[in-house]
């Protein structure tokens, strides 16, 4: 059985409880972070790490570890759970209080919990693309901190499923933001365009990555907003996230993307993507 981290102590998953009156547990007052694994070597870690200090941060959450012991924390749980290819699910709450909207005031321990998942890499998706649907992007404002707070996302995603697609693609006003899950990216006459950084997106780690494999193959790129329009008019579409690496977009809605299968520059960026994965056989 794969062991967890409940706060410093690991533990088979089974023996971990949550209290009842955990802040994150009753109000989504807590943060998170999903970091890759490629044959047991963690990928971007740093940045992952760095940027849930930073939510936290934003939130006044207290972490009660240092960046360093983090790391290590994460690194001891592949090794323990003996992680292939998967990932590391890891969050932490304001801790166990009596319920209420404010801050308790006894600066109670915040809660850590993390723990590792198997799975392949999405080659399927990877190779021909997803399907994907618009809807409202319902979302706060600060989409910017990678909050436990996730109905926004979660009732996207999940009309998405309904309708047999991969993911939703947020807008506010016909403005495309980002996935209910993702970062989106258009690519029309060889210039990329993608939502810039603000608190109406997340600033994705593998955003982050992809951005330098475009600088690599020469690919311009111009942060700027698509609206719906333009999106669908976009010669080829994909989106990226720690879990879907960069994963082509075929159909938005009813409009079938370019010829219908992933496009020449997103292999491009796939290829240069995947040059940097640790010591991986490419697929
Ligand atoms: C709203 C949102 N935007 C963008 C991203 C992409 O960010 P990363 O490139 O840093 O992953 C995510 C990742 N969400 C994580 C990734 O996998 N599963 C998740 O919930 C996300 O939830």
């Amino acid at each position: 059985m794969s062991k967890i981290w409940l706060n410093e102590q690991l533990m088979e998953q089974q023996q971990a409880t949550v209290q009842i009156e955990d802040r994150g547990f009753q109000f989504g007052d807590g943060i998170y972070e999903v970091i890759k694994v490629y044959n047991g070597n963690l990928f971007t870690a740093e940045q992952h790490i760095d940027r849930f200090y930073r939510c936290a941060d934003e939130l006044k959450i207290v972490i009660p570890y240092t960046k360093d012991k983090m790391h290590q924390m994460i690194y001891e749980l592949v090794e323990e759970n003996e992680l292939g290819t998967g990932h590391v699910y890891m969050q932490i709450t304001r801790g166990v209080a009596p319920r209420t909207h404010y801050f308790p005031g006894n600066n109670p321990q915040a809660t850590f919990v993390a723990y590792t998942t198997e799975g392949a890499r999405p080659v399927n998706n990877l190779k021909n693309g997803v399907k994907t649907i618009f809807q409202d992007d319902i979302r706060w404002l600060r989409c910017d901190i990678k909050s436990l707070n996730l109905l926004g996302a979660v009732l996207a995603k999940q009309t998405a499923h309904e309708q047999g697609c991969y993911e939703a693609v947020l807008h506010r006003d016909e403005i495309v933001t980002e996935g209910s899950s993702s970062n989106v990216f258009g690519i029309k006459e060889g210039v990329l365009y993608t939502h810039p950084i603000n608190n109406y997106i997340l600033n994705g780690i593998t955003r982050m990555v992809m951005l330098e494999c475009c600088r690599e193959i020469g690919l311009p790129v111009v942060e700027e907003a698509m609206t719906k329009t333009q999106f669908k008019s976009m010669d080829e579409l994909f989106l990226t996230s720690t879990t879907s690496e960069v994963t082509p977009i075929v159909q938005i809605d009813e409009v079938v993307v370019g010829e219908g299968h992933p496009g020449e520059w997103t292999r491009k960026i796939q290829q240069a993507f995947e040059a940097k994965l640790p010591n991986m056989l490419v697929i």
